[in-house]
């Protein structure tokens, strides 16, 4: 059984690892020729995920054709504004019996695709029922210690989705499965966005409270959306839907979070994306989540106000303020009060 990893980020990264403990051979694929040779050299990944040892049986290469060649399974985990482009170079040296598994967590800003979609739409048509998401609370550094998680692989094949789970599993690495790919990937997208915005809570010193409600009503909008493009209202309660969001709006290690916080603190969006080489998926996706709740009217205020702060130049406090005096609202949209009565 061989695995091709293809992106060799932090999660990229730790997912090689996982595999090649499950004893399946790992081939990595890194953009780079130099980060390839840095973890050959180091057997570590000192760019996007130091002090953890890479396992000596993965073969890293940046030749996308080597490393593809004759992999049962082609695990993408490159950020998803490069997912089309990479998709349409590696098409022609999967086999015909793989199964292809998006890791991600993105949505593309011009034409909102799923990473699951981007897959379908730019691989030779074979693989369209051999697709896979693999998604959930699931820190890179985290895994790579060996603590225990919990993912979820979603396909709308109930071989496939088995298949990634059976790969995957193991004593700290556990993973359910689920055929609502539309609800596990947005999931996994939309939390980036306000894990953005607790971020921002936390740079401009607000408390718990609000990164509760934060999460809470942030649950409530993707859930709204995600129904609205036929994913199932269950999911959102899961681990790629509440799971992930409780994990990144609340870890030290999330990307987004931490840009959030800077932002929140008075740095620009510019000034936080130079300043790191890691990906920060939930920028893109503000922007994609907005456009596509517009078009879909669907209302999604914490977005929106995300929008108007990375693309707009809103003050965080002022989109705070925004948030806060909207007009009262129920809490839960289709729960209404009993007939009222005079008193
Ligand atoms: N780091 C984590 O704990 C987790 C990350 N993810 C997702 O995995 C995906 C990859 O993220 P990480 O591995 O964390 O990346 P990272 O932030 O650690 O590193 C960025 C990676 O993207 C590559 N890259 C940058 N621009 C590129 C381009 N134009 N074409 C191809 N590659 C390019 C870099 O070479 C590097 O490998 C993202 O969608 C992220 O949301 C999902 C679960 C956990
Ligand atoms: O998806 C993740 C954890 O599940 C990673 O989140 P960040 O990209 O914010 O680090």
């Amino acid at each position: 059984m061989k695995a091709a990893v293809v992106g060799a980020g932090s999660w990229g990264t730790t997912l090689a690892n996982v595999l090649a403990q499950n004893g399946i051979t790992v081939a990595l694929w890194a953009r780079r020729a130099e980060l390839a040779e840095e973890i050959k050299n180091y057997r570590e990944n000192r760019t996007y995920l130091p002090g953890v040892k890479i396992s000596s049986s993965i073969n890293v290469s940046s030749d996308l054709e080597q490393v593809i060649h004759d992999s049962n399974y082609v695990v993408m985990v490159v950020p998803s504004h490069s997912m089309s482009a990479i998709c349409r170079q590696l098409g022609k040296y999967i086999i015909d019996e793989a199964i292809i598994i998006s890791a991600s967590k993105g949505l593309e800003s011009d034409t909102f695709r799923r990473m699951s979609q981007v897959l379908a739409d730019e691989l030779p048509s074979r693989f369209s029922e051999r697709i896979a998401v693999l998604s959930g609370p699931s820190h890179a550094e985290e895994v790579s210690k060996e603590l225990p998680t919990t993912v979820v692989a979603a396909s709308a094949k109930r071989q496939v989705a088995e298949q990634v789970q059976d790969i995957f599993m193991n004593a700290y690495f556990r993973v359910y499965t689920n055929p609502d790919v539309v609800g596990v990937e947005l999931g996994g997208a939309l939390k980036n966005v306000i894990a953005i915005c607790s971020g921002i809570s936390d740079g401009l010193g607000f408390g718990d409270n609000t990164r509760a409600a934060l999460m809470t009503r942030g649950i409530a909008e993707i859930t709204r959306l995600g129904v609205k493009l036929g994913a199932k209202p269950a999911t959102f309660g899961g681990l790629s839907g509440i799971g992930d969001l409780i994990v990144t709006c609340s870890s030290l290690y999330s990307r987004n979070r931490r840009a959030g916080m800077e932002i929140g603190r008075g740095k620009t969006v510019k000034e936080v994306v130079e300043s790191t080489k890691m990906v920060i998926e939930g920028i893109n996706t503000t922007k994609a989540a907005y456009l596509l709740a517009n078009k879909l009217h669907i209302e999604m205020p914490i977005t929106e106000q995300a929008y108007e702060v990375l693309f707009q130049n809103k003050s965080p406090l002022d989109a705070v303020s925004t948030l806060m005096k909207r007009q009262g609202k129920h809490e839960i949209e289709d729960m209404v009060f009993e007939k009222s009565v005079e008193w």
